[in-house]
């Protein structure tokens, strides 16, 4: 199982590309299974458009994007469905939390997108605990701070079963103390399900083990 970029270039970034060396864009690199991979790259070159489109909801680049094999324009749109809700899962950079639900809510909608979840409901409670958001559980998401809605939305992304977990500068605003328990979680499910893990970022994170390290 694996994602396989060939020669990947955004159409909005390609003359800046073009200029500059990147071990990612313009070049032929595979994700594995299995591998933490840390992408590190300052503000502005693309780290937020990598991630969409390894997640496949932004298109406007050339070259490929291979998931399993197959590039991603020629799954079809139940395909795709599945696969987000079975294979991969991510905390985008702007996080995406349903602003009108509840936190519960949000990691709930998400536990619960497959009849047979994969975690039981109590492992809400015992993440939200281990990350210190229990008491905004019930608030409304609108009403959190960036780091609670961080941290909400990282255990929304752990609700799912997934082969890939895909992170967009998600410790941003949390405290050293919540980024290295957040990180202890996240390696924890990504070891028990075997799955690749890809974390954006601007500096060298010392919070994981990774396999491999590219420069965006
Ligand atoms: N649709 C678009 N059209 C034109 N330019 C775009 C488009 N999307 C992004 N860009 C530009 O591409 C560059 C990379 O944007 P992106 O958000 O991927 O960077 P980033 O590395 O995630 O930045 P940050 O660390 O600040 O979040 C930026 O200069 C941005 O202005």
């Amino acid at each position: 199982m694996e994602i396989v970029l060939q020669q990947l270039v955004p159409i909005p970034l390609r003359e800046k590309i073009i200029q500059q060396r990147s071990d990612v864009w313009n070049s032929d690199i595979t994700f594995r299974q299995g591998r933490f991979i840390k992408i590190k790259a300052p503000s502005g070159t693309g780290k937020t458009t990598l991630i969409h489109y390894l997640y496949n909801i932004r298109y406007d680049y050339t070259g490929t994007v291979l998931y399993n094999g197959k590039p991603w324009a020629d799954y079809s749109a139940e395909e795709l469905a599945s696969i987000r809700q079975s294979k991969v899962s991510v905390v985008f950079q702007d996080l995406r939390l349903f602003d009108q639900l509840t936190a519960w809510e949000n990691v709930e909608l998400k536990r619960t997108m497959l009849p047979k979840p994969y975690h039981p409901q109590e492992k809400i409670k015992e993440m939200a605990a281990q990350l210190g958001v229990t008491h905004v559980l019930q608030q409304s998401a609108k009403t959190l701070s960036y780091g609670e809605r961080q941290r909400i939305a990282i255990i929304r992304a752990l609700m799912q079963p997934f082969e890939w977990l895909m992170m967009d500068e998600p410790f941003s605003h949390l405290d050293d103390a919540n980024a290295t328990r957040a990180a202890q979680l996240i390696a924890e499910e990504c070891t028990a399900r075997k799955a690749g893990f890809i974390l954006t970022d601007l500096d060298d994170d010392q919070r994981f083990t990774y396999h491999d390290h590219y420069h965006l």
